[in-house]
């Protein structure tokens, strides 16, 4: 059978370990063909394939639900649930998404894209199997990165405490998260992972006892148990946390070999209660670029399968955020032992790294724990450190109640820096980082600022660390800046609470934040061509909003625009209006932004397009809506 005739994984049932070996092989030379045409996960779901073919040949996926963690690494699971002829459109607009999604498969039980969720839900699932008498078996397949995370270990134990509750938990451990994996735990795993075997233990036991004339011939039942007792002796030293924590340990075992595989899921599958299985893989397993460098090739852009090398882009692009970003605090670092930069298991996507690598006293990695990272931060603070929280959009979404509680209700100066905020492109709804100015904004204390371009965001570092009267937040989206000229020091700090005129006009106050104050001046050139003249703020901050600059102005002019690469509910047009009501200034808003969707996997473009956010969509609007004009030529 070949892998493109496989639209169900039951067809996987009755195969041969031989005839499994030709569909892994299939499914790793179609995850990398394609991953090298579309981009996207390659490392993680190649560890998996005889995983996923072993474990899925033991269960009824028409009755039993398989739970991925993140679900980046479940490509293969793609593969063989009815998307091979689709993969091609892997995480491009109206294609197959990056993650599971409930909505675009019945195999894909549960979403994600955040990490340490598959187990919880799993155990959620197995709850009501028993409250309804069914009968599907629950499996959770987490990585050991995703282990680090707080809910991974809530769910372990909650479930420990079920004895009764039939759940699988596939401890899928790679070493690796994106980067190196951290902590006591991935230490703890790498031990039982260069431990013998329990196997190995048990069989030696039984080969000495073999060649004893007449008793070795067969071992009597004592010896049997004396034997057994070995292996849960061996068993429990090497699992005896998850055994303590009440969940039957199983491991480790070679997670490419089939037959061990198999063998020891179907064990599994007889054990009442929380069972652990403790798969070691390879990250990047059956392509040695990707074995080799297993930080790299965890995610890439499309590249040449032969060279490994990505595909160079047509021209050359300005340097990313996350570049300017990382040099920026690595030279303010270097003056200064007290900052601290901490991530949560992205040192390369926020450029941490650079400082690991330069300063490593002044570096934290915590692990997938961005709720433990913040309220790290928050100690460091305590004691006159200057904490540097790098942590995504998306993923400080996780520890919204340690920015709160341990943070801006004791005012503490932890200066919060959020990459990756604003439209992402193909990780799609998940990863979008869409709500941060309204659930910062909203928070005492609490400073939020947005750079126009990657200069300004310069300016922001320093002002961020120069800050500190309290917590202090900045947003910066993910992708290149504009290009501009950079400074290589003596960046000047701005003021809190100051936005910046850009341009002058008559006719309508547009004010810009953070990436949409560049559309906003393009938009302002193409209403000049329409005679329409626009005041241009960049405003910086929206909190606190420069209302002397904004509401004098609004007054004048009487039109106003914002502009905003996030949600629209809550954000810095909601600010606005919040101000001009205050302010009993009656004059029409006009605000663009993202409206109350979720915005799906893309390219940043095709998602900007589709919202109206444009400098061309955002120009005719504004004519529409104030000007009852005609939308202006397209240009
Ligand atoms: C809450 C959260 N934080 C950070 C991430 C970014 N992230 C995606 S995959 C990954 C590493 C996961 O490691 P592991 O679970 O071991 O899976 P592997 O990539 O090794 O297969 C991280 C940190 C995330 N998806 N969710
Ligand atoms: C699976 C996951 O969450 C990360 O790999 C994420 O996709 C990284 O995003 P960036 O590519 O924006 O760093
Ligand atoms: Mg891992």
């Amino acid at each position: 059978m070949h892998l493109s005739e496989i639209t169900h994984p039951n067809q996987l049932h009755g195969l041969s370990i031989r005839q499994l070996q030709q569909i892994a092989h299939q499914i790793r030379d179609k995850h990398l063909q394609t991953v090298a045409a579309t981009g996207g996960h390659l490392g993680p779901g190649l560890g998996v394939v005889e995983l996923t073919l072993a474990l899925y040949q033991t269960l009824d996926l028409d009755r039993d639900k398989v739970i991925w963690d993140v679900g980046h690494q479940a490509y293969p699971h793609k593969l063989i649930t009815g998307r091979y002829h689709d993969f091609h459109t892997l995480r491009q607009k109206d294609g197959v998404a990056g993650y599971l999604k409930r909505c675009e498969n019945k195999f894909d039980h549960f979403g994600a894209g955040h990490a340490s969720t598959s187990i919880s839900a799993a155990l959620g699932m197995a709850l009501a199997r028993d409250l309804k008498g069914e009968k599907f078996k629950a499996v959770a397949v987490i990585g050991d990165g995703a282990l680090t995370g707080g809910m991974a270990l809530e769910a372990i134990n909650h479930a420990g405490h079920l004895p009764k509750t039939n759940l699988l938990v596939v401890l899928n451990d790679n070493e690796m998260s994106i980067s190196p994996n951290v902590g006591a735990i991935p230490r703890y795993l790498n031990k039982m992972r260069l431990s013998p075997p329990v196997q190995f233990l048990a069989d030696n036991f039984e080969e000495q006892f073999k060649h004893i004339p007449f008793v070795g011939e067969s071992l009597s039942p004592e010896l049997e148990r004396i034997k057994e007792g070995m292996k849960r002796l061996a068993v429990s030293k090497l699992g005896a946390v998850f055994e303590e924590l009440g969940f039957t340990y199983m491991g480790p075992v070679d997670g490419h070999n089939l037959e061990e595989l198999i063998a020891t899921f179907q064990q599994a599958h007889q054990i009442t209660g929380p069972v652990l299985v403790h798969v070691a893989t390879v990250k990047g397993k059956g392509y040695e670029m990707a074995e080799k460098d297993q930080v790299g090739y965890h995610a890439q852009n499309p590249f040449n399968v032969t060279t490994g090398k990505a595909i160079p882009s047509s021209k050359p692009k300005p340097p990313a955020y996350a570049k300017v970003f990382s040099h920026t605090l690595v030279k303010l670092a270097e003056q200064n032992p007290k900052i601290v930069g901490i991530t949560a298991a992205m040192a390369t996507g926020t450029g941490l790294d650079k400082l690991q690598a330069k300063l490593p006293n002044q570096y934290i990695d915590v692990g997938i724990a961005e709720q433990h990272a913040v309220t790290v931060a928050a100690g460091l603070a305590c004691e006159g450190m200057r904490p540097v929280a790098a942590i995504y959009s998306t993923f400080l979404q996780r520890a919204y109640d340690q920015i709160i509680h341990d943070v801006c209700i004791q005012n503490l100066p932890v200066f919060f820096c959020l990459d990756r905020a604003g439209i992402v492109g193909a990780d799609g709804p998940t990863h979008q980082g869409m709500y941060d100015i309204a659930y910062l904004r909203c928070i005492p204390n609490m400073v939020v600022m947005a750079p126009k371009d990657e200069a300004e965001l310069q300016r922001m570092v320093v002002t961020g660390i120069e800050y500190t009267d309290g917590p202090i937040s900045m947003r910066f989206p993910r992708g290149n800046g504009h290009g501009v000229p950079l400074m290589e020091e003596g960046w000047e700090p701005l003021e809190i609470g100051k936005g910046e005129i850009l341009r002058q006009g008559d006719d309508v106050l547009i004010l810009g934040y953070g990436t949409m104050v560049y559309p906003g001046m393009q938009a302002a050139e193409i209403l000049s061509e329409h005679g329409i003249e626009a005041t241009v703020i960049n405003a910086r901050f929206v909190k606190p909003l420069d209302t002397d600059l904004i509401l004098p102005l609004a007054q004048q002019i009487g039109r106003v625009v914002t502009l905003e690469e996030g949600c629209l509910m809550g954000g810095f047009g909601s600010a606005v209006a919040e101000a001009l009501l205050d302010a009993d200034i009656v004059v029409p808003v006009k605000r663009i932004g993202v409206p109350d969707i979720l915005v799906d996997h893309a390219t940043p473009d095709q998602s900007k397009a589709s919202l109206g956010l444009t400098s061309q969509q955002i120009a005719d609007n504004i004519l529409q809506a104030f000007f009852k004009k005609q939308a202006a030529a397209v240009v």
